[in-house]
């Protein structure tokens, strides 16, 4: 306490007023700055004992309806720190509840030299809290970025001081109610995540029936079927549910589209999605980490209203790219190594069939399944119960082109006057298609903005009456079943402000399409030979490289069995020359023995070398005699040492001898192994050495 005092009073002998006011300053600062901390712990404390938190992440639908919910709230908007993105924005989407330039129009998709405008919007900034008044209580919401080992998601956290939860409760359903008002417009999409759940992937705009062009029997057809279907769950055509359940058949429909690709069946499927209210749950049975286990799990977690989409069912078991080529089109169960191995799915058959109707699958839900190849699906998978309606969309037919001309191009009704003419059809005489005719014809109570928007998309309105006409003469010149209707829309997308251009142009764009398919073919056919011929000539060269190992095998065979040859030799003189030293008369005999061996092997020489096919029996034969006369070397060496009662002196020595020889004969039994071994490389070898009588050499020693 002195020593404050002292430094109050300016002791310890700097006696300064300054050093002093520093000191104190110092002092006074950091008393304040630990009350801050202790107040703001102190607060956040409070905060955790007092404060309802909800966490919305991004998986989740839940988190699109509070963004949405909060870009419809002011306060939200006077947010005084904010992110800039230019992320592409969607109306009715979470995004939406960003704040886009007014400047900007949000429907225009115009390009600006080749780029797609980016839309300019201001988020609130990540990690900043905010406060929004709601209900009689501050809300407290904070947006931010989390980072997990599997990405990044964005979370948002609400939190509220109340007793108990009823406040987020209100809250979420109040969202969830103002975005669904908002998506009635929109269909929803999920696909599967990692762990086998159902993850929001965005809505679409709804596509009208209209805009399919099929045969009108057809799409009729299925509209009312599915409906048909759906209508058995409402209340009031209850005895229909009970009618399914009564006769034991499932409550379940599946709907098979197959055909050309770009024909319009995945278009067909959205079209029905946004007619029947249905949200949609696409699965790729060759993602990724697909197997039975996790079908079955997604299926099992189906809302009781939904369509299913199972797209490309023809390659669903090869997990190839390419689905014309690699794809068997016969569903295979997959070898442990194929299901595990490269990209850890293991469907089978099996598992896709009682995902789609087995016990665990679920009641209700409507299935579409894609595929461009119907003739490889495996019966079962095609078969009424499981596939119960089956369309087959083709080519397009000159019926199709008029109808997607027709759809294509605006017109002006006709409106039929007093003396029933044509309104404006003096403009149209006059070809009027640039956009300054456009926006003459444009009612004065049109905004500046769809004048502006008019002027750069400048696509011409044309006279009904020039439409239907147009239109006919562009399907006249469409040959039957040749292109794809996605095809002609690309043709028309590229002429999509000359429409009489496309007229007189779309026979020469036939033509030029057919020569570009026959130029695919022919390049398809020849990159397929080139690959053939590189296949051969590589499966070609690994059989020559495989043969060349083998001779090289046996080279070292025969190497090894030559030294092993001379090593026996060595030996063999080796004994015999000791056994000649012996001073009793059985020492000769092994001797002799060897000699006669010795000489037999060099008879067996020269007879190999001149008949180097000597049979198989001969060779066998000879080895038997080898074994035999061996046999006789070690008998003559072991009667030597025993039966010798002579020179003590000499009796050291003729052990010695023995024992050289038998371990020489040791050798040579080795040999007749080796023997074999060098008869099957002879044989064998295609090509031998130049050395390779050295085999009936071995063989005679032996
Ligand atoms: N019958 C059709 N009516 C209207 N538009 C069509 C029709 N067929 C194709 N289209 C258009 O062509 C494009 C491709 O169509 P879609 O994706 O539906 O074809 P698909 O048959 O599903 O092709 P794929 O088998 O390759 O998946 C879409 O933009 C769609 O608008």
């Amino acid at each position: 306490m002195d020593l404050v005092k002292n430094i109050f009073s300016g002791g310890l002998g700097m006696g300064t007023g300054a050093i002093s006011d520093t000191v104190k300053l110092v002092v006074i600062g950091g008393t304040v700055e630990t009350a801050r901390r202790v107040a703001s712990s102190s607060w956040n404390s409070f905060v955790d004992s007092f404060f309802l938190t909800a966490h919305f992440t991004q998986m989740d639908s839940p988190y699109e309806w509070i963004m949405h919910w909060l870009s419809q709230q002011p306060a939200w908007g006077r947010s005084r720190e904010f992110d800039i993105t230019t992320r592409s924005v969607k109306k009715g989407s979470a995004n939406a509840g960003d704040f886009g330039d007014d400047d900007e129009d949000q429907d225009e998709v115009a390009l600006t030299h080749g780029r797609k405008k980016n839309m300019i919007a201001f988020m609130p900034a990540q990690d900043t809290t905010h406060t929004i008044y709601y209900r009689g209580h501050w809300l407290r919401i904070t947006r931010s970025k989390r980072t997990t080992d599997w990405g990044t998601y964005q979370e948002v956290k609400i939190s509220v001081v109340a007793r108990n939860n009823t406040v987020i409760k209100q809250l979420v359903l109040e969202a969830k109610k103002m975005y669904e008002k908002d998506a009635e417009h929109r269909i929803h999409v999920f696909i599967p995540d990692q762990w086998g759940s159902w993850r929001w992937n965005g809505s679409r705009q709804k596509r009208p029936m209209e805009s399919i062009v099929l045969e009108a029997n057809v799409k009729d057809m299925i509209v009312a079927d599915c409906k048909d279907f759906i209508a058995s769950e409402d209340v009031s055509k209850k005895p229909l549910m009970k009618w399914y359940a009564e006769r034991g058949i499932p409550y379940r429909r599946g709907y098979l589209l197959y055909g050309v690709p770009g024909s319009g069946k995945t278009s067909l499927i959205h079209a029905l999605a946004g007619e029947l209210g249905l949200d949609i749950y696409a699965l790729s049975l060759a993602a990724k980490g697909m197997s039975d286990n996790t079908l079955t799990q997604l299926m099992g977690h189906l809302p009781t209203r939904c369509i299913v989409l199972l797209e490309d069912l023809d390659a669903s078991f090869t997990h190839s790219t390419t689905r014309d080529k690699k794809s068997t089109g016969v569903p295979t169960v997959p070898t442990s190594s194929q299901s595990t191995e490269s990209d850890g799915s293991s469907l089978t058959l099996s598992g896709l069939l009682n995902a789609i109707d087995g016990v665990t699958a679920p009641e209700g839900r409507i299935l579409f399944a894609t595929t461009n190849h119907i003739d490889r699906l495996d019966e079962a998978l095609r078969r009424p119960g499981r596939m119960d309606v089956w369309i087959n969309f083709k080519y397009a037919t000159q019926w199709q082109a008029e109808g997607i001309f027709k759809r294509f191009f605006p017109c002006r009704p006709k409106i039929v006057t007093g003396s029933n003419t044509p309104m404006g059809s003096e403009s149209s005489t006059a070809g009027s298609t640039s956009a300054t005719a456009l926006s003459a014809a444009l009612s004065e109570g049109e905004t500046t903005k769809k004048k502006k928007r008019a002027s750069i998309n400048a696509m011409p309105i044309l006279e009904e009456d020039e439409l239907v006409s147009l239109a006919k003469r562009f399907s006249l010149q469409i040959p039957e079943d040749e292109v794809s209707v996605a095809g002609l829309q690309g043709f028309l997308l590229k002429n999509k402000t000359r429409p009489r251009e496309c007229v007189e142009e779309v026979g020469k764009w036939v033509v030029e399409e057919r020569e570009r398919r026959e130029k695919l073919k022919k390049e398809k056919a020849e990159k397929e030979a080139k690959e053939k011929e590189e296949e051969e000539k590589k499966e070609k060269e690994e059989k020559e490289a495989k043969e060349k190992e083998k001779e090289k095998e046996n080279a070292e065979d025969l190497a090894a069995a030559r030294k092993a040859y001379r090593k026996a030799k060595k030996a063999a003189a080796a004994a015999s020359s000791s056994a000649t030293a012996l001073p009793t008369p059985p020492a000769d005999e092994p001797t002799v023995t060897l000699e006669k061996a010795d000489s037999d092997s060099d008879d067996s020489d020269e007879d190999a070398s001149t008949s180097s096919s000597s049979s198989e029996e001969d060779r066998k034969s000879k080895r038997k005699n080898r074994k035999e006369k061996w046999v006789a070397v070690k008998k003559e060496s072991a009667t030597t040492e025993t039966g010798t009662d002579a020179a003590a002196p000499a009796a050291q020595e003729t052990t010695t001898s023995s024992k050289a020889v038998e371990e020489t004969a040791a050798e040579v039994e080795d040999l007749s192994s080796v023997d074999a071994l060098v008869d099957a490389a002879t044989t064998k070898s295609s090509s031998p050495p130049k050395d390779a009588p050295i085999e009936p050499a071995v063989a005679a020693t032996a």
